[in-house]
């Protein structure tokens, strides 16, 4: 469904939410088609979970258009698909369906935590953007599910190929606690464990950073790229395929620093970081403190996030905190 929308995407399927940033019918599709499957599989569980959209802008009157795309691409969706046999859903249903995503989330009980499509506007521009699923488990993220459908399976990193620009077949990254992180391809392969890059060397470690310089510094990035000794240049992907990429050992860091005061979500963070933890990788915000998926909605934390091997979590960390004391000098 996702894909059908990417390739014949209307003006008008593209709405602005109140923090400016873009949603499309896809996002709600997604939102809907992953909650209603969630809900047919796991019957008598308590069904808690944390989704980035809601219903609000689909109730005004001058969304019922939207909304009615996204009724008829959801109910062709299940139909074509065969799995479920149901009646058509409703306008009605679809915004409940949307607003099951409500929960809080926190430290007790469990919550899927679902970014329906995450990199919206890399899904625009027709680049990288993902499906990210993850499961909470007493406040710690236990399970991920990563389909990124346009990240090739070969290194988007690797010197002999540009393979960004290729067809892919996509990937989809899966991780469960303490069972490892695996990959296959979209169109259907057996799952082979990744690992992360095991350099010690940063000259040898290409980093990954956010496309959109207003979701991260790509300047506070270049400097701390260059204390480390970093030689490559950085490779821009948009959404978590940049913790898919990283858990295979594309490259061996990724550097999130957005504007101060804002507060990152566990949505855009919750199945990356398990892939990558699971392959061997770590994660932290910038003073060193583990990603804490426990307090709800956000995650709580320290200027920024960072992401890469043991071997290289002491060295990065300091050249993050010397670039940070440097940017907070008044400049001569
Ligand atoms: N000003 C900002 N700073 C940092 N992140 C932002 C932001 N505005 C939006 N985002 C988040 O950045 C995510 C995309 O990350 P990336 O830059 O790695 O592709 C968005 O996810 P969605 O596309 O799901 O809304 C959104 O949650
Ligand atoms: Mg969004
Ligand atoms: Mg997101
Ligand atoms: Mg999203």
């Amino acid at each position: 469904m996702i894909l059908n929308v990417q390739k014949g995407l209307l003006q008008s399927d593209v709405h602005s939410k109140s923090d400016k940033s873009p949603v499309t019918v896809a996002d709600y599709g997604s939102q809907v088609l992953v909650s209603f499957v969630l809900q047919k599989e796991l019957p008598g569980h308590i069904f808690s979970l944390v989704a980035e959209e809601d219903s609000g802008d689909l109730r005004k009157e001058e969304s019922q258009e939207t909304l009615e795309r996204i009724t008829k691409l959801v109910n062709d969706t299940i139909a074509n698909d065969g799995s479920y046999k149901v009646s058509p859903l409703s306008e009605e249903d679809i915004l409940t369906i949307i607003d099951s995503g409500m929960s809080e989330g926190g430290s007790i009980g469990q919550h899927w935590v679902l970014d329906p499509i995450d990199g919206t506007k890399g899904f625009l521009r027709g680049d990288q953007y993902a499906i990210a699923l993850g499961l909470l488990d007493e406040g710690k993220v236990v399970l991920g599910v990563l389909a990124c459908p346009n990240l090739p399976l070969e290194s988007i990193t690797s010197q002999h190929q540009n393979s960004l620009n290729r067809v892919a077949a996509g990937c989809l990254f899966s991780a469960q606690l303490s069972c490892g992180a695996y990959m296959e391809s979209l169109d259907g392969s057996p799952p082979v464990q990744v690992h992360v890059s095991n350099t010690e060397n940063p000259e040898e470690a290409a980093f990954f950073e956010s496309y959109e310089a207003a979701h991260s510094s790509h300047s506070l990035s270049g400097s701390i790229a260059k204390k480390l000794g970093v030689k490559a240049a950085p490779v821009r992907i948009d959404s978590q395929a940049k913790y898919g990429a990283l858990s295979r050992g594309d490259g061996a860091i990724y550097l999130r620093f957005p504007n101060k005061g804002y507060r990152e979500k566990i949505w855009d963070h919750a199945a990356g970081y398990i892939v990558v933890a699971e392959a061997g990788g770590v994660a932290s915000d910038a003073a060193g403190k583990p990603l804490d998926f426990s307090k709800g909605r956000y995650l709580d934390l320290d200027t920024g996030i960072i992401v890469t091997n043991r071997k290289l979590m002491p060295a990065l960390l300091k050249a993050v905190q010397d670039s940070l004391k440097e940017e907070a000098l008044p400049s001569l």
